[in-house]
């Protein structure tokens, strides 16, 4: 309608948007993305997660505990003059975010300036991520775990897969172009299905050779080409424990940055009461067994790998809350209790 377009231009004019904060943001990160210019100019009053070799800088919180440094750009360039290096290093970094109020937001790799000097000027400490994962609270893990992703991307992708030429990467870090054959490429994720098995009563929860004493998680697998997530989850878990998926739905997902970086489908999904005689084959798994309601609830209170002298069963131990497995567990827990309430 014209009268429509009238006030959207209007209101345009006056500087007013008539998006929401969360549009506004969205088309702004995006507008980065795009133009190198804007990029370089957000990168000025930007604030910065730092690493070093891909260990996040840390700081100790005031109310104990730690949380993700962020440092402004003006402090990562204090930094710098003080190390005697060029204030262009702040031009490796990559676009992870913004604020709401529109501050962009990088990661940077500092991994050629020397450790300990960064750590004494910033007051922090560079941890190594998995480590850093159990110190963090929930709401600072998904950007540090960006940043990290986008650092390991870019540092195994520097050279084309078609030539072997170098490629180019974009002010934003969104996107490297071979300068020879044009070819763009994006920063990849493997998709890979979690799946919680329940038969009804119970839930199946496996081991790796390479977990920790008495780790358990729910049974997950990447997907193959062509494959859709149901497909996945049904070929697994036959696979890996040789049980049949009856019924299966989606819950919730994770961008999860080992072994490189993920994107973590989860489901829960159901095998016939009748039928739960598990079969491993090959080595991934060294052992999978059912676990009752009481034994899980126990495991997600104690939240965490057992603590020296820490008392109830530290034989068994589930994925702590950052992790998807653990989401899986608590809505199941939760269902569990419906079910008797419900009853
Ligand atoms: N966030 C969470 O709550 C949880 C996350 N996970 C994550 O899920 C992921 C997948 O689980 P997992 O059981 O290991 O998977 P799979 O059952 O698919 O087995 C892993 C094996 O698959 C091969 N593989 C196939 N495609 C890929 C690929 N794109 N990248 C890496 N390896 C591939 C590898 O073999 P090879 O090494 O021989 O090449 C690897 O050892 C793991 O990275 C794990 O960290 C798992 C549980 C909980
Ligand atoms: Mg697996």
């Amino acid at each position: 309608m014209r009268w429509a377009a009238q006030i959207l231009f209007r209101s345009r004019l006056l500087g007013w948007r008539p998006y929401s904060s969360y549009v506004s943001q969205m088309r702004y990160l995006l507008r980065l993305k795009e133009d190198d210019e804007a990029c370089q100019l957000a990168l000025q009053s930007g604030s910065f997660l730092l690493y070093h070799r891909l260990a996040p800088l840390l700081h100790k919180a005031e109310q104990g505990g730690y949380r993700a440094a962020i440092l402004q750009a003006a402090d990562v360039k204090g930094i710098l003059r003080k190390l005697d290096r060029d204030e262009q290093l702040l031009e490796e970094s990559f676009l992870i975010g913004c604020s709401e109020n529109q501050v962009a937001q990088f990661s940077l790799d500092v991994g050629g300036l020397e450790r300990e000097a960064v750590e004494e000027l910033c007051g922090g400490v560079f941890v190594d991520l998995k480590k850093a994962f159990f110190l963090l609270p929930g709401q600072d893990v998904s950007p540090v775990s960006r940043g990290h992703a986008l650092i390991h991307w870019h540092q195994t992708h520097s050279y084309s897969s078609a030539n072997g030429l170098p490629t180019k990467r974009n002010q934003a870090g969104s996107q490297r172009v071979c300068q020879t054959s044009r070819i763009t490429y994006y920063p990849q994720m493997a998709p890979v299905a979690i799946v919680l098995v329940t038969d009804g009563r119970q839930c199946l929860l496996a081991r790796q050779p390479s977990f920790p004493r008495g780790l358990y998680s729910a049974l997950a697998g990447f997907c193959d080409m062509g494959e859709t997530v149901e497909e996945t989850v049904r070929r697994e878990v036959a696979e890996e424990v040789g049980l049949e998926v009856q019924s299966l739905n989606y819950t919730g997902s994770q961008h999860w940055p080992f072994p490189h970086s993920s994107l973590m489908v989860a489901c829960h999904a159901t095998v016939n009461p009748g039928s739960t005689q598990v079969s491993l084959s090959g080595a991934e798994l060294e052992e999978a067994r059912w676990f009752s309601v009481a034994e899980v609830r126990g495991a997600l209170s104690r939240g965490g790998p057992p603590r020296r002298g820490e008392g109830g069963n530290p034989s068994f131990w589930v994925p702590p809350p950052f992790a998807v497995a653990n989401q899986l567990l608590q809505e199941w827990i939760n269902q569990q209790g419906h079910l008797v309430a419900g009853f």
